[in-house]
C-alpha cells in the first residue's frame, strides 16, 4: 500500500509510504487521503489528522513526476490538479485541527499539503519548499491559497513561492511557516503538542474551527483555490515544464 491510516487513540495518522519515490504523491495516494477524510467524517471520536511520511528523508516530494508526466494538456493537468485540490480542501476545511507531522523533505506539493493543514511540526534537519517554480509551474493543489492565509507576512509568503527553492528548518519557523521544530523521535514530538490540547473537549477546537472556516466560506476560498490550480495547469502545458520534468526524469536514470 502506498499509504497507512491508523486511528490511535483518536488521533488519525495518514502515513504516505513510498520511500523508492521520496513519497511522491500518485493516485493511490489521493484516494488514500480521500479515504482518511471520510473516515474523520464518519467517526465522532476522531479528534485530530497527522500527515506524515514514512521513513526519514522525505514527507513527501510532491506529485509522482514519473506517472504525472504523461498528461500533457491543461485539460489533462487539470483533472489531476483538481482532483487532488478538492481532497486537500476537505482537509483544509475539517472540523478537527490538523497537523502535517514534517518527518523530512517537504516540495512542491509536499510542501502544499502541509501547508493545508492547521500546523506544521517540522524535524530541525530537513528543508521544505514551494519548488514548482523550478519546474516552470506553479503550486496547483491550492497550498499557494492557504500559505497566504497562514499569517505568514505577506513578502515572506510571497517570496517562499517566487524563490521556489528549499528553505531550511530554521528559517522555515523564522518566517512562520513551521509552527514548531523538533529533534529526535516525530511521535515524542506530536505527543509533546498535543498534550495540552488532548485535555480540552473536542467541541471546542470544533468551535474555533469553525470561526476559521466561516471566514474563509465569506472569502470564496473555494473558488480561490480552484482559480490557483486553472492557472497551473495553463501552465502545465508549456515546453519549459515538459522539459524540466524530463530533465528530473532523465537525472534519474
Ligand atoms: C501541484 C504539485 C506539483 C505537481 O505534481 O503538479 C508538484 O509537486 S511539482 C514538484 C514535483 N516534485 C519535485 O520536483 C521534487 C523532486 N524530488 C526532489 O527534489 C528530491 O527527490 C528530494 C529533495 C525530494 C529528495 O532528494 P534525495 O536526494 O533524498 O532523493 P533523490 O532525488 O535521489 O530521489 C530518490 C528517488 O525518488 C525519486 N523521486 C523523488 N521525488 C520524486 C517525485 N516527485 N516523483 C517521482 N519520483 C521521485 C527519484 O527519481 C529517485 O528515484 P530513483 O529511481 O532512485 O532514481
Amino acid at each position: 500500500m502506498a499509504y497507512q491510516i491508523e486511528n490511535n487513540d483518536g488521533i488519525l495518522i495518514f502515513t504516505i509510504d513510498r520511500q523508492d519515490k521520496r513519497n511522491a504523491v500518485n493516485d493511490e495516494v489521493m484516494e488514500g487521503l480521500k479515504e482518511a477524510i471520510t473516515y474523520i467524517k464518519d467517526h465522532q471520536d476522531v479528534r485530530f489528522l497527522v500527515v506524515t511520511g514514512s521513513g526519514e528523508k522525505a514527507f513527501c516530494s510532491g506529485g509522482d513526476l514519473s506517472e504525472f508526466h504523461l498528461l500533457h494538456t491543461e485539460d489533462e493537468a487539470f483533472s489531476m490538479l483538481s482532483k487532488m485540490g478538492h481532497i486537500l480542501y476537505d482537509l483544509a476545511t475539517l472540523r478537527v485541527p490538523t497537523i502535517a507531522l514534517v518527518n523530512g523533505a517537504a516540495v512542491g506539493g509536499g510542501c502544499e499539503i502541509a501547508t493545508a493543514c492547521d500546523f506544521r511540526l517540522v524535524a530541525s534537519d530537513v528543508q521544505c519548499g514551494f519548488i514548482q517554480g523550478t519546474l516552470s509551474i506553479t503550486s496547483g493543489w491550492g497550498g499557494g491559497t492557504y500559505l497566504f492565509e497562514r499569517g505568514l507576512r505577506h513578502d515572506h509568503a510571497l517570496k517562499m513561492l517566487i524563490d521556489a527553492k528549499s528553505y531550511d528548518a530554521n528559517l522555515l519557523y523564522e518566517i512562520g511557516w513551521a509552527t514548531d521544530l523538533f529533534e529526535g523521535s516525530k511521535e515524542q514530538a506530536l505527543e509533546k503538542f498535543i498534550a495540552n490540547m488532548r485535555g480540552i473537549h473536542p467541541s471546542v477546537h470544533q468551535a474555533y474551527k469553525e470561526i476559521q472556516l466561516r471566514k474563509w466560506k465569506e472569502k470564496n476560498m473555494y473558488e480561490r483555490v480552484m482559480e490557483e490550480i486553472r492557472l497551473c495547469a495553463k501552465l502545465w502545458e508549456s515546453d519549459a515544464h515538459n522539459e524540466a520534468v524530463q530533465r528530473f526524469l532523465n537525472k534519474s536514470k
